[in-house]
């Protein structure tokens, strides 16, 4: 059967998966590096790319690939096809401001009306916002938008700045494509009517411009020079979901260098609190979502700071009691977007000579993480979405006493599918979809079910402390 390229371009790296069309069988991966750093220069992504895809042994027995990517990064292009500065990413929150004008100059309720969602910093639409306050002559270059997925799948078909090697078809601006998940992440389309919303565009970046025709879960925007078919592609949450095959009751958590927690929904919310964001997902229905800014790398500052590896950090962890007696990290290292805290800072609560030990931190390290979670978990059930289990996915997933500590954080039963690259997976699922006509229902095992242990101590000691 014809092999199908998964692409997930996301914060910290990009990681290919080639998978058998027809059965899912996995034949190869590949990986590849991208910078640190909340703006990035998309070149670096393309040469992931292309690195990403050498080390999965290339593309020339490949008949399709989709690239799903990092939602909502801003990648501004001048009319010769050249990004016009680096690309401000989903984690950097200097436009916070800008989503605080926006929401005055509309109103939370109309823009989660015209848009499904109430923008925070991570938004493109408040980004394009800072861009024209901050960097006026960059922001009257801008003669079309796009995001990280949009822009790769534009370069692998062969468009790009004229005097770029890799771009044989040159700058064509209207060939920039998206689909409805990332879209929907931009604060400036209805995912509802499918429609971009210019007059909010306008108001944001200050000109009218060219934004990526929309396409359908399997339309393809076309090929690559060598003739490889290419899907849609997707936001990376999206892309997950469309690679786990969630289902009505199935409740997702990722847990990469972003916390996620959504579901596949028939219907779009609309929380005009603006805490659950009214994504579309990958194939034509909702993905309510809320997003938290820290997650993984709680861990990997924790693991630093007491000097072990993240497998000695859950060992330490699981020597400390539910609770860590009453040690509470709030993990905003980076700020926060859920709650909406842009300039938080992180702070360790209930230090005593008891509590203050190796063990404790780590645990509440884990607990910390785990906690706002479960509060995006709780607003995303608040709205009427219906849970019966929670699936764990992301890096920090791997680690077994994250695995263990979630029985005791969260209220539903926790299953951990077999590690893996979900997100590169659903557009892996893209490609085969759009290659044969049909959605593939690939199998998807789950490799642990850890017993429910919930514990309501860890979580109310965290609220006690909410902002
Ligand atoms: N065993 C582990 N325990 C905890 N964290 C881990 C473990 N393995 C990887 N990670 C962390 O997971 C993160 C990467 O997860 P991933 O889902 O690939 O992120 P992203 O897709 O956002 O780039 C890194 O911060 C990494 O340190
Ligand atoms: O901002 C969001 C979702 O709204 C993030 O989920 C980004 O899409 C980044 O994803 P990862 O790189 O952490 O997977």
């Amino acid at each position: 059967m014809p092999l199908v390229a998964g692409v997930d371009s996301s914060t910290q790296s990009c990681k290919v998966v080639i998978r058998d069309a027809e059965t899912g069988a996995l034949a190869r991966m590949g990986r590849a590096p991208h910078p640190d750093g909340t703006e990035v220069d998309p070149a670096a992504w393309w040469q992931a790319l292309r690195q990403a895809l050498t080390a999965a042994g290339g593309l020339d027995d490949v008949a399709a690939l989709a690239v799903a990517g990092q939602q909502h990064g801003m990648v501004a292009l001048d009319a010769e096809g050249r990004v016009i500065r680096d690309a401000l990413l989903w984690n950097d929150t200097r436009s916070a401001p800008a989503a605080t004008a926006l929401i005055a100059e509309f109103g939370a309720d109309e823009l989660a009306r015209r848009t499904g969602s109430v923008p925070v910093a991570s938004f493109t639409i408040t980004k394009l916002r800072w861009l024209r306050d901050a960097e006026p002559a960059n922001a009257e270059r801008v003669a079309a938008v796009a995001l990280p997925h949009d822009w790769l799948t534009w370069r692998l078909r062969g468009f790009g700045p004229a005097d770029d090697e890799t771009s044989p078809l040159g700058p064509v601006l209207s060939e920039l494509t998206t689909d409805r998940s990332d879209a929907s992440g931009t604060g400036y389309f209805d995912s509802v009517t499918g429609d971009y919303d210019r007059e909010l565009l306008v108001a944001a970046l200050g000109h009218d411009c060219i934004l990526p025709r929309v396409l359908g879960p399997a339309e393809s925007p076309g090929k690559t020079p060598s003739g490889v078919l290419l899907g849609a592609g997707a936001g990376d949450n999206a892309g997950a979901a469309l690679g786990l095959g969630a289902r009505a009751g199935d409740v997702v958590v990722s847990i990469g260098t972003s916390g996620t927690a959504f579901a596949v929904t028939e219907t779009p919310v609309n929380d005009t609190t603006g805490t659950v964001a009214g994504f579309a997902d990958a194939s034509g229905l909702s993905l309510p979502l809320v997003a938290t800014l820290n997650a993984a790398r709680i861990l990997d500052a924790t693991a630093r700071l007491l000097g072990v590896t993240h497998d000695e950090l859950g060992t330490l962890a699981l020597e400390a009691e539910p609770g860590s007696k009453g040690l509470v990290l709030q993990p905003y290292f980076e700020g926060e977007r859920t709650p909406n805290l842009p300039d938080a800072t992180a702070t360790l609560f209930g230090m005593t000579l008891a509590s203050t030990t190796r063990e404790g931190l780590a645990r509440a390290a884990i607990e910390g993480l785990l906690c706002g979670l479960a509060d995006g978990v709780a607003a995303v059930t608040a709205l009427g979405v219906q849970a019966e289990r929670l699936l764990i996915i992301g890096g920090a997933a791997l680690n077994p006493a994250v695995q263990a500590i979630a029985a005791q954080v969260f209220e539903l039963p926790v299953s951990i599918p077999t590690p893996g690259e979900y997100v590169a997976d659903g557009a892996a699922t893209q490609a085969a979809w759009v290659l044969t006509g049909t959605r593939p229902s690939w199998k998807v095992a789950t490799v642990a079910t850890p017993t429910p242990d919930y514990r309501p101590i860890i979580r109310q000691q965290y609220a006690a402390h909410a902002v």
